[in-house]
């Protein structure tokens, strides 16, 4: 099986979790901002979460280092460019990235020169390659709350011009979603989709509520449901879209290893399952290594990679056209 010519979309990856070690190196010098050190590997290597992760918050450390980079539009714009760039020399035809807006305002950049940069950055790549992309912008649940609106009201005018969804990440606690449902509402209202993290380190409530408090389409891995059957059932009855991520999720300690991963027996029982990378570096992962790691540890046919690859178009909150785009790549 050629794994890196098999058409693939990924429908949860993170733009910081996801930087060129290169970059942040260029991007530092160019910015005056000192880093641990110049040399590619060193800085690669700190940016990669061990398998020794103790869980989700020790793997949420990686992220300081490529967000002191993140901080002006041109460092956003070119992190964003190189990683759709990236995808599209490994045949990912859809793309959708998420990432938190408030990270980057430590130098007093607005939101919307934040989401601004994102976008363009797309743009750039789309014009260059075959892909088609989207972002998604990401609350962090640790933070305070009182910019949140400003987040989504800044993101509106980009609903589908390159901006489709609003998400919920960072540190999972038990019962997290009630503090959220005025915000995500608000969302709603202005027109994103929405998709939440959940049920990653958290239990397989937080899914429940999730879905049923805060309207989530898709769940970020959402694997936990496996321990509460109110969730699976919720998870299966509204066809909710679950973004698994399967080296990220053995770094964080939601599995212990690829075969305990419970994606298989989801698909088999008709779950939808998307595969996805999460954080290409921090997990030090491709989509094509994510997709051969799940056919080789499940032995799964190009029939069912086909059939995994529809479920993503089906979730995917593409336009009805791009849609058809993707489809045509089914063989
Ligand atoms: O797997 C994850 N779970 C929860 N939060 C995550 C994960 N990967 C990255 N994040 C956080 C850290 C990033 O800074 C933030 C926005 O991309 O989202
Ligand atoms: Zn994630």
């Amino acid at each position: 099986m050629n794994y890196l010519s098999l058409p693939k979309i990924d429908l949860h990856c993170h733009l910081d979790g996801s930087v060129r070690p290169q970059t942040i190196i260029d991007l530092a010098n160019e910015q005056s901002i000192s880093i641990p050190s110049q040399d590619i590997n060193e800085i690669r290597a700190l940016m990669i979460a061990p398998e020794t992760c103790q869980n989700l918050e020790e793997y949420l450390m990686r992220f300081d280092l490529p967000l002191s980079v993140m901080q002006t539009q041109a460092g956003i714009e070119r992190i964003s460019f190189e990683l759709f760039e990236d995808a599209a020399k490994e045949n990912v035809k859809y793309f959708e990235v998420r990432f938190g807006p408030q990270l980057h305002q430590l130098l007093g950049l607005s939101f919307d020169q934040i989401i601004g940069s994102v976008v363009k950055g797309m743009h750039r790549a789309e014009a260059m390659y075959d892909i088609k992309g989207n972002y998604i912008l990401s609350i962090l649940r640790t933070f305070p709350k009182d910019n949140i609106r400003d987040v989504i009201d800044a993101g509106a005018p980009y609903l589908n011009k390159g901006v489709v969804a609003f998400d919920l990440a960072g540190a999972e606690l038990p019962g997290f979603c009630s503090e959220f449902i005025p915000y995500v509402a608000y969302a709603i209202e202005k027109g994103y989709r929405i998709t939440i993290h959940a049920g990653e380190q958290g239990v397989g409530q937080n899914v429940f509520d999730a879905i049923s408090m805060l309207k989530a389409e898709r769940v970020g891995h959402g694997i936990h449901i496996t321990g509460h059957q109110g969730a699976y059932d919720l998870v299966k009855q509204q066809n909710i879209g679950l973004e698994t991520c399967p080296s990220s999720n053995i770094q964080t300690k939601a599995v212990d290893n690829l075969s305990e991963h419970p994606l298989k027996a989801f698909y088999e029982d008709g779950l939808p399952i998307t595969i996805n990378t999460d954080n290409r570096t921090v997990s030090n992962t491709t989509m094509t290594d994510e997709v051969r790691k799940v056919m080789q540890e499940f032995s799964l046919s190009r029939e069912d990679y086909f059939n995994i690859y529809k479920i993503s178009v089906e979730q995917a909150f593409a336009s009805d056209e791009v849609k058809q785009h993707l489809m045509s790549f089914v063989d």
